[in-house]
């Protein structure tokens, strides 16, 4: 199994660059755990509640269930990964199950933070592009998938992700084996990962 991690701030084209790494590939081949799925229950909380919470501090996210699924998978166990939602701010409750796959993609805005997820991860790659255009993305984005107002996305982005991005994100760009820039579309650095992919895959 090749372990791959992709991280980078919110907006930055992490699901997009996922999506073309994996066209390619045959489906029953790869599989992908989103960090989204492991931000922890919060079932305890009234909606309202949960919408004051800070999503992009690390201590939001289960990355000990995340540990463990990814080392399950590794040893080539089954996992039931959680189904998360946006607009609800929670998880649903129920499952997806997901196999081990030749490749596996772990893919999250704070999954390099931890060590333990790093040490796991054959390949690190970040994609950057700049807060402007990831604000710009994520208004977008977060207004017609997921439900949320302009305003709510705007006082997000200056209190919680803009400093949470700064503190804990950026800093693990240097962890990277791969920065993609993705300001534009990155044909070129997609198909260098799928290359060193099909290079670990015969190896
Ligand atoms: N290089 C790009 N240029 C323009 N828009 C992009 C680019 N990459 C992604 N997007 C768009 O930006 C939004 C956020 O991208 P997404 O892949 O969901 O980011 P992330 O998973 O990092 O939050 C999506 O609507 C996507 O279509
Ligand atoms: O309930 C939630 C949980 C997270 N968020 C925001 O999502 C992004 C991370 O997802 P990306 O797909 O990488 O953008 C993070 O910045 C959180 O602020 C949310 O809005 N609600």
């Amino acid at each position: 199994m090749v372990t791959i991690g992709i991280a980078g701030g919110t907006g930055c084209g992490k699901t997009t660059v996922v999506n073309q790494i994996i066209e390619e590939l045959p489906p029953d081949e790869v599989g992908i755990l989103s960090q989204d799925s492991y931000y922890k229950d919060l079932s305890g909380m009234s909606y309202e509640e949960r919408c004051q919470i800070n999503f992009d501090h690390p201590s939001t996210i289960d990355f000990d269930l995340l540990e463990a699924h990814l080392k399950a998978l590794k040893s080539g166990r089954p996992v039931e990964q959680p189904i998360y939602s946006f607009s609800e701010h929670n998880r649903t409750g129920e499952t997806i199950l997901t196999p081990p796959r030749k490749v596996m993609i772990i893919e999250g805005i704070l999954i390099m933070t931890q060590p333990e997820i790093r040490d796991l991860c054959d390949i690190k790659i970040f994609v950057h592009a700049d807060s402007d255009e990831r604000l710009i993305r994520r208004l977008k984005r977060d207004i017609t998938e997921r439900n949320r107002s302009i305003s709510e996305v705007l006082d997000r982005y200056q209190h919680t992700l803009k400093p949470m991005h700064e503190q804990f994100i950026e800093p693990t760009k240097e962890f990277a084996d791969i920065i993609i820039p993705n300001n534009k579309y990155n044909t070129v650095a997609v198909d260098i990962v799928r290359t060193i992919i099909s290079e670990k895959l015969t190896q």
